[in-house]
């Protein structure tokens, strides 16, 4: 069959995905400091990509939470620029607000009922889903009649994640998200996360609860000393390195090690195809070490 030059170029331009190139996050020469003297971030550059559910660590104060601002629009950069979906996020036009929701780590919400808060503040998201947000509501067994000022701070932290996921927005940040939720809530958490995530999706959890993100990120940043010092897939962490105890890992091949509760656990080069799970807190140990080696090696 024939296809003309133009019939090509048409059906090039309106099928070929354009998803993966517009919606992510970009940060270029980014610098970000509270006070111009004290810099927090110099430089930093990184990419977030949708469909894909990062988990977001450093130690206390490392600037996870300012991280997760910039991106949000909430602080600016001094140098560089933040853009999530083109958009530059200190300019926190409509567009981008529409698409983007953040849910910081101490929630404080209206004296109205889940109703209410849904019928003042869902109307800013086009694709709010509304059967789903109750189902949410109901999943973590949250009363949806009850004011939400008055909710337990779990409760009410619930309220947020059910909220931010039926916004239905391209970028989730969730800062700290699993702080006061109990231990069933945590495993509902992990849960309904997984199901919200779809390829037109970009969702980012900070933590250093790393156990809270077991089986629920596929994708780790690291902030540390004013950089971001990894920015991996779980999948390329586990193709580069091995998680073991000191028995089984080649005494040559360990780049990291340290006395575990049975024994000493090792993260050494991974040669022969050996995939092993991420241990996310054995890893973030090595990291924020002083040697460097495992962070040389991944990158
Ligand atoms: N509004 C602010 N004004 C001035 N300094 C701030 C402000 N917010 C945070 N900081 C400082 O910036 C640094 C990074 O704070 P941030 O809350 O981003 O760290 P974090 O990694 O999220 O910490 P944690 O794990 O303890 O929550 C800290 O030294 C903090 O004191």
């Amino acid at each position: 069959m024939f296809i003309s030059c133009t019939t090509f170029v048409l059906y090039y331009i309106t099928n070929t995905p354009t998803t993966n190139i517009k919606n992510m996050i970009k940060l270029s020469n980014l610098s970000f400091g509270y006070s111009k003297n004290a810099l927090l971030f110099k430089n930093l550059n990184l990419e977030l990509q949708v469909g894909h559910i990062y988990g977001l660590l450093g130690k206390n104060g490392a600037g996870k939470s300012t991280l997760l601002k910039n991106i949000a629009g909430l602080v600016f950069p001094l140098d560089g620029a933040c853009q999530v979906n083109g958009h530059d996020a200190a300019a926190r036009l409509p567009s981008f607000l529409q698409e983007l929701f953040f849910i910081p780590e101490e929630v404080y919400l209206p004296a109205l009922n889940a109703r209410g808060f849904v019928g003042s503040s869902g109307q800013f998201y086009p694709s709010f889903d509304h059967a789903g947000f109750y189902n949410m509501l109901e999943e973590f067994e949250v009363p949806a009649d009850k004011m939400l000022n008055k909710l337990s701070f779990g409760q009410q932290k619930k309220v947020m994640i059910a909220f931010g996921l039926a916004t239905n927005t391209g970028t989730l940040i969730m800062d700290e998200p699993t702080n006061g939720l109990d231990i069933p809530s945590k495993v509902q958490f992990r849960k309904i996360i997984a199901a919200a995530l779809t390829d037109n999706r970009c969702i980012i959890i900070s933590t250093h609860q790393v156990r809270d993100l077991d089986s629920l990120i596929d994708s780790l940043v690291v902030v540390h000393n004013q950089e971001i010092v990894l920015n991996k897939s779980l999948e390329e962490i586990s193709e580069k390195i091995q998680f073991s105890t000191a028995v089984q890992a080649k005494k040559a091949d360990i780049l990291y090690q340290e006395d575990g509760d049975f024994g000493i656990n090792t993260i050494s080069i991974n040669r022969a195809e050996n995939y092993s799970k991420v241990d996310m807190e054995l890893l973030f140990n090595a990291i924020t070490n002083k040697s460097q080696a495992v962070t040389s090696y991944l990158n």
